[in-house]
């Protein structure tokens, strides 16, 4: 890895730090057998195979369930090559190897790929602690955010923190099932300062069918990546109130402000341009139109919210999560803590809807009278 990679470490353990030497090779593990997880173990295998400086054998760490067959998940994984359950029917490479033990699953890995639902990350960092490399880089691929007493906190901060690894973030315009059948798509790397470890992520990341860019604000690109899924919510009230495409566009329209507001709101460093990339309006417009918290608030709005998100999310997604709607919570208690809550008029009208204290159609008066942004 690169220089900065070896320097910050506190608290995890020392094995493999000197192995940062001509010959080295580069060992990946990915924390998290999603969907998403799934596909990006694909990603991962397919160039640990092609390139010299990765051993070809991908970890996936599996929270371990047991298949309706009586089969665990993990050996039906290991002897199909397939995530039987969250992608069916997707070879995922022969070099990738799950593994139910976390600690074994990140032992000799010097590139971790953090991909579980935000939720669980809390208690996958805190069992990690002094069990990976001193010299490990880590990347998030997860869409969300800690709010924590002292404040909101970027998941890659909690990781980078927790570990005392260094984290960067990839983001972007992502239906793991497109992925997952080979069509083309991009996505954003997001890295604090050390471009060359940045670059290592986009050749860990890039195949013929999917490109990946560095782009030097992780703030911005990760919190891109929690927010658009608010927006999605939105998005699929509109569309479960049959409001048409016009009033969508205006919703995602209004989303992308609130997100540019509130990621410079948090921090000021957040760059312009990120909203251009993939992480940004390219995410907004395929979560608001192909994905699973759009077609759960869809869903959601057709039932007159009588039906919670929770009980939708268990009948229509069977094991996978959402991540809007928990954000949206989080966004929420961060923006009335700081009594902004009427600058954000839409994220705030989205969860005062999840929440049941306002019904679906509130999205339409929100739009008629609460169409007040700041500048
Ligand atoms: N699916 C996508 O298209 C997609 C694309 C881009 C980013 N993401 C993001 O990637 C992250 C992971 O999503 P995903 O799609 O891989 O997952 P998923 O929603 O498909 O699956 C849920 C996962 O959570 C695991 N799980 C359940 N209970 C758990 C527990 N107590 N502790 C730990 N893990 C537990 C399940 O085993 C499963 O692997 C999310 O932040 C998501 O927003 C998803
Ligand atoms: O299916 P969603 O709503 O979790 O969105 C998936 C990806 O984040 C789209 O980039």
């Amino acid at each position: 890895m690169g220089e900065n990679a070896t320097t910050h470490h506190t608290n995890s353990a020392n094995n493999g730090a000197n192995d940062n030497q001509i010959g080295f090779k580069s060992r990946v593990s990915v924390i998290g057998s999603g969907r998403w997880g799934s596909v990006a173990a694909k990603l991962v295998a397919f160039n640990t195979l092609n390139l010299s400086s990765f051993h070809d054998e991908v970890k996936m760490w599996v929270f371990e369930e047991t298949l309706q067959s009586g089969e665990k998940l993990t050996d039906a994984i290991n002897r199909t090559n397939e995530n039987v359950k969250y992608l069916p029917g997707i070879k995922l490479g022969k070099n990738v190897i799950a593994d139910p033990d976390l600690d074994n699953a990140v032992k000799d890995a010097n590139m971790l790929v953090f991909v579980t639902p935000h939720q669980f990350i809390d208690n996958i960092c805190k069992s990690l602690v002094g069990k990976v490399r001193s010299d490990a880089e880590a990347i998030s691929l997860i869409k969300g955010m800690e709010v924590k007493i002292e404040g909101p906190c970027l998941i890659s901060t909690y990781i980078s923190e927790q570990l005392g690894i260094n984290c960067s973030v990839l983001m972007g315009a992502n239906l793991a099932n497109e992925i997952a059948e080979e069509k083309f798509s991009e996505a954003t790397v997001g890295y604090r300062n050390n471009r060359e470890i940045a670059e290592q992520w986009v050749q860990l990341f890039t195949t013929p069918y999917f490109m990946v860019t560095p782009v030097q604000d992780v703030e911005g690109v990760e919190l891109c990546g929690t927010l658009k899924n608010v927006v999605a919510i939105a998005a699929g009230f509109v569309d479960g109130l049959d409001m048409g495409n016009n009033t969508k566009a205006a919703i995602i329209r209004f989303g992308l402000r609130e997100m540019r507001e509130f990621c410079k709101l948090l921090f000021s460093s957040v760059k312009d341009d990120t909203f251009f990339e993939s992480c940004g309006v390219a995410d907004v417009i395929t979560t608001c139109f192909g994905g699973r918290n759009r077609k759960v608030a869809e869903a959601f709005a057709r039932n007159g919210g009588k039906r919670s998100f929770d009980e939708l999310e268990a009948e229509m997604l069977q094991g996978q999560k959402l991540q809007g709607v928990t954000t949206v919570r989080e966004v929420y208690e961060v923006l009335r803590h700081r009594g902004l809550l009427e600058l954000f008029p839409l994220f705030a009208t989205v969860h005062e809807i999840c929440s049941g204290c306002l019904p679906p159609s509130a999205i339409v008066i929100y739009s008629e009278k609460k169409n007040i942004f700041p500048v």
